[in-house]
């Protein structure tokens, strides 16, 4: 289980949570809106190795120049994990050279959206791409939060399939999307190597709201 936090006392309601990864993002700056790195940084220090620790770059052009520098920046903050959003289809083969010095030291995960691929073939012909780069691994998530989630975009059987593909070459691969309680079991049956949440962590279910320790429990005993 990924759940995405912006504050400290955020990461320690999911550290007491017992989550598997504490993916630091501000959700209020889009999908994968980027906190501080002083923050970053503050709480790399205060989960102190006591869980994974992922973090998002922001919702960034397709500039290898930016990308690059982003992904650095956040490296130095001393996260396990790095999250890199792939927008759109343009510019994703340059900005993936420019990461290579990165990728092999570090733990990089691409992002992709079903919401803006929806053709599954195109996804699963860029795998082989992510897995030569040198990342750590993959995650379909969608870019816009307020039109659906990921199963309106892709059924079970589209995401095993991009599960089993991206395993296959060796990548980690997350699944979320706007992701409630109710789509977990149905989500289980793709065997990714974790779901991701925020939306259904927060009280009334809206993302930029603060996280309920009580939906953040309740899931996490839903998954394990
Ligand atoms: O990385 C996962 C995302 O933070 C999921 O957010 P969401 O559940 O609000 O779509």
């Amino acid at each position: 289980m990924l759940a995405s936090v912006a504050s400290v006392e955020e990461a320690l309601i999911a550290l007491e949570a017992g989550v598997d990864m504490i993916d630091l993002k501000n959700p209020a700056l889009g999908a994968l809106g980027a906190l501080n790195h002083a923050l970053v940084k503050e709480i790399v220090l205060t989960i102190n190795q006591r869980s994974a620790v992922s973090a998002t770059i922001g919702d960034l052009p397709m500039d290898p120049d930016i990308i690059f520098e982003a992904s650095s920046a956040m490296i130095a903050t001393g996260v396990d994990i790095v999250k890199i959003g792939f927008f759109g289809r343009d510019h994703h083969t340059e900005c993936l050279k420019a990461l290579k010095p990165l990728s092999t030291h570090n733990k990089l995960i691409a992002v992709l959206f079903s919401d803006e691929q929806p053709k599954l073939n195109l996804m699963l012909d860029s795998l082989a791409l992510f897995a030569n780069a040198g990342f750590y691994g993959v995650m379909l998530d969608t870019a816009d939060k307020t039109n659906g989630h990921l199963l309106s975009y892709l059924d079970v059987d589209q995401l095993a399939e991009f599960v089993r593909q991206s395993k296959m070459l060796g990548l980690i691969t997350g699944l979320a999307g706007s992701i409630q309680a109710e789509h977990i079991n149905q989500l289980l049956i793709a065997d990714p190597s974790y779901l991701g949440f925020r939306g259904a962590l927060c009280e009334q279910n809206q993302r930029v709201f603060g996280l309920d320790i009580s939906k953040v429990k309740r899931i996490k005993n839903q998954l394990h």
